[in-house]
């Protein structure tokens, strides 16, 4: 037989905040790179998540969801590094949810259409359509909608036709040797990720808006005979959001700190020594200079 030939290139995931962008990439590597919640706009970063493939590799970037939320400059910067991310990609997947199509769907949408690129689009949480017959007529709008190169409905929770996905995606990408080497899964530091999993406990355990006045930054992060020592930052705008990620007698920063905790032990395989300060800083999502000092950076 013939062997194919190897192939490799970029791909774009984007989509409104929360259909599913950040758990697909999870599921299609194999392993949780990006952090996930069910509030919109956990994802604040461009990721590369790298999948090797006897047969190529394939360079996904995860974007932050297009979305028509307030203006400040932490949401300027996100829909500019969702947009960004398509310039010189090789391919394009949006990423809708199954039975639904909303504005930011469609801001999705025309940013593929300006960036002038091929699209795959995935149809995500089929699990939740509760008639599947209204399936094939959302399909059909969808291609009205655009020349799609593919439109795979899947879901990627329950991981259903995902490899179906993945082996589209590879037969769209250029002709070409793998990039990276097959063990590398990111092009990020360790100390990103660290920061990542804080913000992802206070995505996920404290409510309503206050996750969105939080950032993280790791201050300190060493190696010492086989263990990290970690040091992690939030910042907040506000006193009163202060004392609530505290908690009463810090136990709710503490239960924060824990979680965190574990899942660093398991991403990096070590044992980790983390501490977690909280601290203020004068509105830091509406401020430009204090955005790039945490790291908001194009
Ligand atoms: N039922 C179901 N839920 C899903 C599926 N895929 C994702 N979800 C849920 O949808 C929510 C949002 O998922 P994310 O992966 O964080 O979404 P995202 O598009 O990356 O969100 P942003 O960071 O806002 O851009 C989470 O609660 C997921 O568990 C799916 O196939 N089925």
């Amino acid at each position: 037989m013939i062997p194919l030939p190897s192939r490799c290139g970029t791909v774009a995931i984007v989509g409104r905040p929360n259909v599913g962008k950040s758990t697909l990439l999870n599921r299609l590597l194999g392993q949780q790179l990006v952090i996930t919640s069910h509030k919109a706009q956990t994802t604040r970063h461009a990721i590369l998540g790298i999948k090797t493939r006897p047969d190529g590799q394939i360079l996904f970037v995860d974007t932050p969801g297009i979305h028509r939320r307030g203006d400040n400059a932490l949401n300027r910067y996100l829909n500019r590094t969702a947009r960004a991310a398509l310039v010189d990609t090789d391919l394009a997947l949006l990423v809708v949810e199954a039975g639904r199509w909303t504005q930011e769907d469609a801001l999705a949408l025309e940013s593929i259409v300006a960036a002038d690129i091929r699209a795959i689009v995935a149809v995500n949480k089929i699990d939740r359509l509760a008639n599947k017959t209204l399936l094939l007529p959302y399909l059909q709008e969808l291609s009205e909608r655009h020349a799609f190169m593919h439109l795979v409905p899947i879901s990627a929770t329950k991981g259903d036709q995902l490899a179906h996905l993945e082996s589209l995606i590879l037969s769209a990408l250029p002709e070409g040797d793998p990039v990276f080497p097959p063990d590398q899964l990111s092009d990020r530091p360790e100390r990103f990720f660290a920061a990542e999993l804080v913000r992802e406990q206070l995505m996920r355990r404290y409510a309503d808006e206050l996750p969105y006045a939080t950032t993280v930054e790791i201050e300190r992060f060493e190696e010492e005979g086989g263990r990290y020592r970690i040091h992690a930052l939030i910042w907040v705008e506000r006193p009163s959001q202060k004392a609530i990620i505290i908690g009463k007698q810090g136990e709710a920063l503490k239960a924060c700190a824990v979680q965190s905790r574990l899942k660093m032990e398991r991403f990096f395989g070590c044992p980790v020594h983390l501490q977690v300060w909280v601290k203020l800083k004068k509105s830091w999502a509406s401020d430009e200079t204090a955005l790039a000092a945490l790291g908001y950076q194009d």
